[in-house]
């Protein structure tokens, strides 16, 4: 058996970067970037207000100084005259500052009568004006490889990008496996359970950017599990779930190996998820899970994860480790490295009771994964621990 480690850098090998396409820019939030992008304009592109008031000369703003308002400037309609001595325009929020005018005066502190004002409050020195290209100018870069987030989006608008490349988003197919297994929504039989792997992976690997298929159900059969594979056809990475342990209905590793698959590994000195293969069918990559809930989350959590983003891309492919204090003590571990289930609260972080790897209500309840190495010694409350936030 390999270590996690040594899993993850087999997987590596397996899936590569996939090439970019151009979408509209309203699309692109969570895709990734996958060229630098440079603003060709200047923001604000003129010296703009940033108060509702008046433009005038900062030499003349003086308590009881007194302008004759000669006209407006209005965002989107500038003033094209010049404003001279004892003169002001009367001026409003991202309006053109006009030309002879260096200080805009806000309105709170001038009394207007008719087309004459007269500075009431003190002024101050602030001049209430934003520079042209304070925001950014031509040739500031956004940097590739990057997931969108919304603030990217409006910046992006704000440079007059339409349209964005960005990475292809990879194709996963899911496959479940096993008779015992319906879809959410059908009536089970008496010995039937509700295939929910399918469902828990493809919101964790659609959140991180990938477009999910869920296959029909494979059963314990070497034909049907041979359609499903065919149904996997033009996915960038196939995933089983189930059948992947030493029983006479494991069919996973027998049927990938018949259709071809290259063997990469099988089994990981790890807990949950021991069971785990991966190999390459044709062009395409293959992950079989074990079919334990919790197993398979966990494995999507530590593998696919980091595989879809190497396919998308995305330079940092792991997410780092955290860490905490213990607030229960906890036994010794033993030979494979533990994924404990556990709740981190303000008072520390606790591994859940029953670390069985079929307990979803204990994986929901938990909001990260402890992570202990082999033979790691029992703990007490204080010690330091590291945990992969969920
Ligand atoms: N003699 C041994 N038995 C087992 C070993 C072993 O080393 N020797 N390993 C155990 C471990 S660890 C795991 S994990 C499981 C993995 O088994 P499989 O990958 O073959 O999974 P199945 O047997 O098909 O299913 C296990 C369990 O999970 C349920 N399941 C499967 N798919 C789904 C799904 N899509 N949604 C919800 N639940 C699913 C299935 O009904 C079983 O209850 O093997 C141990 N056995
Ligand atoms: O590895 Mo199994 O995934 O412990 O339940």
């Amino acid at each position: 058996m390999i270590s996690v480690e040594e899993a993850r850098a087999l997987l590596f090998d397996l899936v590569s970067p996939l090439p970019s396409e151009h979408i509209p820019l309203a699309e692109a939030s969570g895709r990734v970037l996958s060229e630098d992008m440079t603003a060709t304009r200047d923001q604000p592109p003129f010296a703009a207000s940033s108060m509702d008031g008046y433009a005038l000369k900062s030499t003349e703003a003086e308590l009881h100084a007194m302008f004759e308002v000669i006209g407006e400037s209005a965002a989107g309609r500038r003033f094209d005259g010049v404003v001279g001595p004892g003169q002001a325009v009367r001026i409003f929020t991202g309006a053109p500052v006009p030309e002879g005018a260096d200080f805009i005066l806000i309105q709170e502190d001038a009394e207007r009568r008719e087309s004459l004002i007269t500075i009431t409050q003190d002024p101050g020195t602030k001049t209430n004006i934003r520079p042209a290209g304070i925001d950014f100018t031509q040739g500031t870069k956004i940097v590739a490889p990057s997931v969108l987030r919304p603030e990217d989006i409006a910046l992006m608008a704000a440079m007059n990008i339409p349209t964005v490349p960005v990475t292809r988003k990879p194709v996963i197919a899911l496959i479940s496996t096993g008779d015992e297994l319906v879809m959410p929504g059908e009536t089970p039989g008496p010995d039937q359970i509700i295939a929910s792997n399918t469902f828990g992976l493809k919101a964790l690997l659609e959140n991180a950017g990938a477009h999910v298929r869920i296959l029909p159900i494979a059963r314990d059969t070497v034909a049907s599990l041979e359609t499903a594979f065919g149904l996997a056809d033009g996915a960038d990475l196939v995933v089983t779930i189930g059948g992947a342990s030493v029983g006479e209905y494991d069919l996973v590793a027998e049927v990938s190996q018949t259709l071809g698959m290259e063997r990469s590994f099988y089994k990981i000195r790890m807990r949950p998820g021991k069971p785990l293969m991966a190999g390459r069918l044709g062009n395409t990559a293959m992950v079989g899970l074990p079919g334990n809930p919790v197993s398979a989350m966990v494995c999507g959590y530590l593998f696919l994860l980091p595989m879809l983003r190497r396919m998308l891309g995305i330079e940092q492919v792991l997410t780092p480790f955290q860490s905490a204090r213990l607030a229960e003590p906890i036994g010794k571990n033993g030979p494979r490295e533990h994924y404990m289930r556990a709740v981190l609260g303000a008072d520390g972080i606790r591994a859940c009771a029953d670390q069985d790897s079929s307990l979803l209500s204990v994986l929901a309840q938990a909001n990260a994964l402890l992570v202990r190495e082999p033979h790691d010694h029992a703990r007490p409350v204080g010690d330091e621990v590291r945990y992969l936030p969920l």
